[in-house]
C-alpha cells in the first residue's frame, strides 16, 4: 500500500476537488464560519513513522469534535472502567448535539462522542486535573509530537458565547445527579478543547497508540492496553460519526472521529494513521470531501478493517 500512497493521495485529492465547494462551513460556531471552504488536506502516517500527505495536510484547523477521542483516553487514563459509570457506548442515532435521549435515559448520555457524552467525560477531567485544557493540550503535543500546538481562545470564547445548547444538556445532567463540577466549569473546559488547533499530519500521528495496540510507535510507553485501545477503535466505528456511522462503516469501514471544523481523523489497526480536512459539511455535520476522500482511499487502496 505505502509504494504507491504518495500518488494515490494526489488522486484522491484530484477527484474530490469538485466536492469542495458542495459543503456547508459550520458557522453556528461564528469563529468557524470564516474558514474558507475550499481547502482539502489528507496524511497518513504509519505505525513506523513514515508521513505521507497531499494539500493542505500541514495547515493547523479547528479539531472541534476530534477533541473528544482524545478527551476520552485522557479520561480512560485517569479513571479507569469508572467511565462507563458516566457514558454509555450505543450510538445515538440522533444528531450531535441532541438533547432528545437524556430526558428518557435519566441524563446518562448514549457514548462519549456526542456533545452530552463529551460534557460527561469533561466533567470527569474538571475532577481530576486543576486545569483541564492544559491537560488536553499536553497530551496532544506528546502524541503529536508538534509541541507548538494550542488551542485558538477566539474560537474558544465564540463557541463559549454560543454554548447555550451544549449548557442546556449539562444543567440537565446536572439535574440528575450526573455532573459534578459547575456547569460553567465545563463548559468553558470543553468549549478550549473543541478549539485546539492541529493539522492532518499531527493528528494521523496522534491517533497511531490506536492503531498499535496501545502504545506509542517507537518507544517502550504505553498510553492505554491493548483491550482498551481495541475497545475505543470498537467505539469510533460504532459512534465517530454521529448519525452517520451507519453509512460511514458501509462506505469507509475504518475506526473514525469526525468535528465539525470538517476533520476526520481514522486509523487501520497495525498499519497508520489518517486524517483528511476540509471544512465543507454534510447534513449529519461530517465533512463532505472527508467522507468521500476515505472512501476513496478504503476502495483504491483495498484497505479497510473488513
Ligand atoms: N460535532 C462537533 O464537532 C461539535 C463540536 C462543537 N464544539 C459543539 O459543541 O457543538
Amino acid at each position: 500500500m505505502f509504494e504507491r500512497l504518495a500518488s494515490t493521495l494526489d488522486e484522491i485529492a484530484a477527484q474530490v476537488r469538485p466536492l469542495l465547494s458542495q459543503g456547508r462551513v459550520a458557522s453556528y460556531i461564528p469563529e468557524l464560519a470564516t474558514v474558507p471552504a475550499v481547502r482539502f488536506g489528507m496524511a497518513v502516517v504509519s505505525v513506523d513513522g513514515r508521513v505521507f500527505k497531499t494539500g493542505d495536510a500541514d495547515q493547523p484547523f479547528s479539531i472541534q469534535s476530534i477533541s473528544k477521542l482524545f478527551a476520552l483516553l485522557l479520561a480512560l487514563q485517569t479513571e479507569g472502567d469508572g467511565v462507563w459509570r458516566r457514558v454509555g457506548r450505543e450510538p445515538s442515532g440522533t444528531a450531535f448535539n441532541s438533547l432528545v435521549q437524556l430526558e428518557s435515559e435519566q441524563g446518562l448520555p448514549r457514548n462519549p462522542f456526542i456533545n452530552a457524552g463529551a460534557l460527561a467525560i469533561t466533567d470527569i477531567l474538571c475532577t481530576r486535573f486543576a486545569t483541564p485544557e492544559n491537560a488536553l493540550v499536553q497530551q496532544l503535543r506528546k502524541l503529536s509530537g508538534n509541541t507548538a500546538l494550542d488551542y485558538n481562545l477566539r474560537v474558544a470564547n465564540s463557541e463559549r458565547r454560543h454554548s447555550d445548547r451544549n449548557a442546556a444538556m449539562a444543567h440537565f445532567m446536572r439535574s440528575f445527579g450526573r455532573m459534578d463540577n459547575p456547569v460553567d466549569r465545563v463548559l468553558d473546559a470543553y468549549c478550549s478543547h473543541c478549539a485546539i488547533e492541529m493539522s492532518c499530519v499531527d493528528l494521523a500521528r496522534a491517533v497511531l497508540p490506536l492503531a498499535h495496540h496501545g502504545q506509542l510507535p517507537g518507544s517502550e510507553e504505553r498510553l492505554l492496553s491493548a483491550s482498551l485501545a481495541k475497545r475505543v477503535n470498537a467505539l469510533m466505528l460504532t459512534c465517530g460519526t454521529y448519525d452517520a456511522a451507519g453509512d460511514f462503516a458501509f462506505r469507509v469501514g475504518l475506526p473514525a472521529k469526525s468535528g465539525v471544523g470538517g476533520g476526520i481523523v481514522a486509523l487501520i489497526p497495525n498499519v497508520c494513521g489518517l486524517c483528511v480536512w476540509s471544512p465543507g459539511l454534510d447534513a449529519n455535520g461530517n465533512s463532505l470531501a472527508g467522507v468521500q476522500a476515505l472512501e476513496l482511499f478504503t476502495t483504491l487502496t483495498g484497505r479497510s478493517i473488513f
